[in-house]
């Protein structure tokens, strides 16, 4: 039950009033109940110290119903006081209600209470629509309440205040004209158990699950009650306690944010519960046969009777399900009944007992070993040396960031360079973007990644070579992108420092690899190591972070290392029905196998997460994008889905279009942070962000029904017209919010998105922590790369898949000349009929340096020769007229003898 009432104290100088909120729980009041929902103010100018909260009696036999009311003494006297009837619940006059608050029905049920006090000199205006509730005595109200200005809302809940004998406000309250005032007892009745069903005749059931839409009301009042007693804090508390009760529906949500914002800029916490979890009472059995087979055999997801079942749920269930009422209706424990076969002990038990879950590689995986602060016990080879690396770290940071470590003329970083790709390099560009407001902003922080050399070139535009730092980050230190992007910048360092010696002081090591370090010229002294089971994708807690704890310092970075614990340990011990990764994975599993979802969007309305997408593009798409089992069978099902997004409105202005109207599911994560580190033009920026965030679930939820556009468009429209403004709703989506994006929220969240990960691979079969699909392009390319340098080396490609990209950025025309020779060389074995030629009109025949100048010049690229043909080609459909066109660009090319 949660309840705002007086707590009893007397006032200070001026009124007390109190808020009352009496809500159905089933699990806390074990009797009946009801969701009233009232907003109580005590008359302007009164003085006396009381305030009192009357129950209204509205309850049946043996329980508790009935919302609270307040008035204040010397306006109601006692017999205005609504006496409850029931059993339990005691007579409440102004002063035993002002002290009983604490237990409402003499169940000892526990009240989260707060005080407020009204001024004298609150002011009224008349647009409110709670303030007309304080314009005077009750007949006042009661004559308000007749005149038509009166907003039904506050009609309906002043009229069931009044009902002072003690009747059922259901036999007294009129459908039509009260209709608020009977949901609001309906819903909680039908809420509550053992309650006896309403009288048939009076309402419409169905309706009442909308009553909860209609706390608006109370949420709109709290803040104004708050600041009538001159401090809007004391709201906060109340409208989270509220929102939880009734748990925030988006339609909710966007109504009230304007409240909800405005408190939480005074607020320490959020005003509303973060993540809205759905109550499931059954606990769930497992058998520790079926935790083993999920998450070590890899047997198919669809041989377990639960994958059945949900099957057969959604087959018999799909012409009437509404996204929006999955979880009401008790699918979601359904489907987390479909999955139990995973396991309570959960998922998490064999990653964490170390168990080499990465078969095929036969590792453990224990990145939670890299951020576990003594709280679970690991047995390792490497997890005792986790913590003399974080110290090395943290010793190397201090160093960097205090400016006693130099470079080899004396002066101190001001740059550093991660070299690094995919798991070496997304995290750290992830985190030092998202952490940027804790950052040494003396300190730039660059990655480069991209074997494509003007990556690099670009960066080192921007270093002093007396004042940078470069950081080679590579678990294998084998990856040609970066160790070659490693020697050209070691190359450049050293084409002004002359000297190889000074290289230590500038060059430093992340890596498994100690002789490929050594052997590229790092010193062991500057090598940081790291672990088998670290996989790549998971490294930015180990030695690959390196970059984010010199650019937010060691502190913030053990910050984001306890804020990913926190949510391990939430992982490893919550039950799987309110388990937050497990809850994301099963309804991710939901829309992917079952609805067909072939993509999921991540849209973080913070821009400082604008990386946030890029980075889950590898996390869950290296991990989860897998056709064969573990035990390798291919499966018969969706595995994990096309991971992509944007951050804040931006695209809202670009692909929301689909997301809305295409003809494509796209279920869709939505973060934001409740405030921000920006709150500039007093947070005007914050709140039209957030309003957008708010808008968008809902816009998705719940669509616009061709009704509402005739309605809007007027008789006029045209057929075509209104088709196209309907948006048919019914799109699914999870909305995260966080207090703000501190280190700590940030570890949380990435880690919660890693387990989500790692929960689906279980479901699926498969091993989400080998990554063999990225090994063929690596070999490919090696061997493409020793045929360039000469034309009459290029042999054996299939005719239908060469895709000459690699292409040269050299000095040399005479080179380049070679190379495209070779592009050439290899495009000629172009099958002009096969299935997925690549070739576009764009392509230009080379023919001499010149005017290639020209035709980049007459194209706007700038300096040298522009990128030879080739790097127009694109994969594409060929229409067969281009076959000749394609046949005369080749042979006007002429040089390299192509058919
Ligand atoms: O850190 P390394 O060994 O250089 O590897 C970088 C990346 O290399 C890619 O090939 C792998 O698919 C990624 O998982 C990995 O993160």
């Amino acid at each position: 039950m949660i309840r705002f009432g007086s707590d009893g104290r007397r006032g200070e100088g001026g009124l007390t009033s109190s808020l009352g909120v009496v809500g159905a729980d089933r699990r806390l009041l074990g009797c009946h109940g009801v969701g009233i929902i009232v907003p109580c103010y005590a008359p302007v100018g009164e003085t006396t110290a009381n305030s009192s909260a009357a129950l209204v009696a509205s309850g049946r036999r043996g329980g508790c119903c009935g919302g609270v009311w307040c008035r204040s003494k010397g306006t109601f006297t006692d017999k205005s006081v609504v006496r409850p009837r029931m059993g339990a619940a005691s007579v409440w006059g102004p002063s035993q209600v002002t002290r009983s608050c604490y237990s409402i029905d003499g169940g000892g049920v526990p009240v989260i209470s707060m005080t407020i006090r009204v001024h004298a000199t609150l002011n009224i205006t008349p647009s409110s629509e709670l303030d007309l509730v304080l314009l005077g005595t009750p007949k006042a109200l009661r004559h308000q309440l007749s005149r038509p200005f009166a907003p039904k809302d506050v009609r309906e809940v002043v009229l069931a205040s009044l009902l002072l004998d003690g009747q059922d406000p259901l036999a007294v309250l009129d459908i039509q004209a009260n209709t608020l005032g009977i949901l609001y007892i309906v819903s909680a009745r039908m809420h509550t158990t053992g309650a006896l069903n309403p009288p048939p005749q009076r309402f419409v059931p169905e309706q009442a699950r909308f009553a909860p839409d209609r706390v608006t009301l109370l949420a709109k009042g709290l803040p104004l009650l708050a600041e009538a007693a001159g401090s809007l804090k004391l709201a906060v508390q109340s409208l989270f306690d509220l929102l939880s009760r009734y748990s925030p529906s988006l339609s909710h949500l966007t109504t009230i944010h304007p409240i909800f914002l405005k408190l939480n800029e005074v607020g320490k916490r959020p005003a509303v519960p973060t993540i809205d979890l759905v109550e499931i009472s059954p606990s769930l059995r497992i058998s520790p046969r079926d935790i083993l087979d999920m998450t070590m055999s890899g047997k198919l997801a669809t041989e377990y009777s639960s994958w059945k079942k949900l099957q057969q749920i959604y087959d018999a269930e799909l012409p009437r399900l509404i996204l929006k009422e999955l979880f009401s209706q008790d699918l979601l424990l359904q489907i987390l009944q479909g999955i139990s076969d995973l396991g309570h002990p959960p998922i998490p038990g064999f990653m964490f007992a170390g168990e080499r879950i990465n078969t095929s590689e036969d590792r453990a995986v224990l990145h939670v070993a890299l951020r576990n602060f003594d709280d679970f016990k690991i047995q390792e080879n490497g997890v005792e040396e986790v913590a003399s690396v974080l110290a090395h770290m943290k010793e190397f940071s201090e160093a960097i960031r205090s400016g006693s470590w130099k470079g080899y003329t004396g002066k101190t970083i001001n740059t550093i360079v991660n070299i690094g790709i995919g798991g070496s390099d997304l995290g750290p560009v992830m985190v030092t973007e998202a952490l940027k407001p804790y950052a040494k902003r003396d300190l730039t922080a660059l990655f480069v990644s991209n074997i494509d050399g003007t990556h690099l070139a670009e960066t080192l535009r921007e270093c002093d070579p007396e004042r940078t730092l470069f950081i080679i980050a590579s678990k294998t230190f084998t990856t040609q992108e970066t160790i070659t992007n490693a020697e050209s910048a070691r190359a450049w360092f050293l084409s002004f420092a002359k000297d190889k010696a000074h290289v230590a002081k500038h060059f430093v090591a992340l890596s498994t690899n100690t002789r490929a370090v050594t052997a590229f010229g790092v010193d062991e002294a500057n090598m940081f190591q790291f672990w088998d089971w670290v996989g790549g994708r998971y490294s930015l807690w180990s030695a690959i972070g390196l970059s984010i704890a010199l650019y937010i310092g060691y502190d913030n970075f053990e910050s984001l290392l306890k804020g990913a614990h926190g949510m391990d340990k939430h992982f490893k011990e919550t039950p799987l029905e309110s388990n937050l990764p497990v809850l994301l994975a099963v309804v991710g599993v939901w829309y992917n196998d079952f609805y067909g979802a072939q993509t999921h969007a991540l849209l973080p309305y913070d821009q400082y997460l604008h990386k946030f997408a890029d980075y889950f593009q590898q996390g869950d798409m290296e991990s989860n994008g897998k056709f064969v089992t573990k035990s390798g069978e291919r499966v018969d099902y969706q595995t994990g889905p096309i991971i992509w997004g944007a951050a804040g409105t931006n695209g809202q202005h670009s692909f929301y279009q689909l997301v809305h109207q295409g003809t494509k599911l796209i279920p869709a994560d939505f973060l934001a942070p409740a405030t921000s580190h920006n709150p500039i033009a007093d947070s005007k920026h914050h709140r039209i962000l957030l309003s957008n965030f708010f808008a968008q679930p809902e816009a998705l939820a719940f669509g616009k029904t061709e009704e509402e556009v005739r309605k809007e468009l007027g008789s006029g429209a045209s057929e075509a017209l209104v088709k196209s403004k309907v948006f048919e709703g019914n799109r699914p989506s999870n909305s995260i919010m966080f207090p703000l994006l501190t280190p700590r929220t940030l570890g949380a969240l990435i880690a919660l998105y890693e387990h989500k990960i790692f929960t689906q691979g279980v479901i699926w079969g498969i091993n989400s922590f080998d990554q063999m699909g990225v090994e063929l392009g690596k070999v490919l390319t090696k061997n493409i790369l020793s045929q360039l340098g000469k034309p009459s080396d290029v042999t054996g490609h299939d005719s239908s898949c060469c895709r000459p990209r690699v292409l040269p950025l050299l000095s040399e025309e005479q080179e380049r000349v070679n190379l495209f020779k070779a592009a050439i060389g290899v495009a000629r074995l172009f099958d002009l009929n096969s299935r997925y030629p690549i070739v576009t009109t764009h392509m230009h025949p080379y023919t001499s340096s010149l005017q290639q100048q020209t035709r980049s010049q007459q194209h706007g690229c700038r300096g040298a020769l522009p990128t030879p043909a080739f790097s127009h080609l694109v994969p594409r459909l060929f229409p067969p007229h281009h076959s000749s066109l394609l046949s005369s660009l080749l042979a006007a090319s002429g040089k390299p003898g192509v058919a």
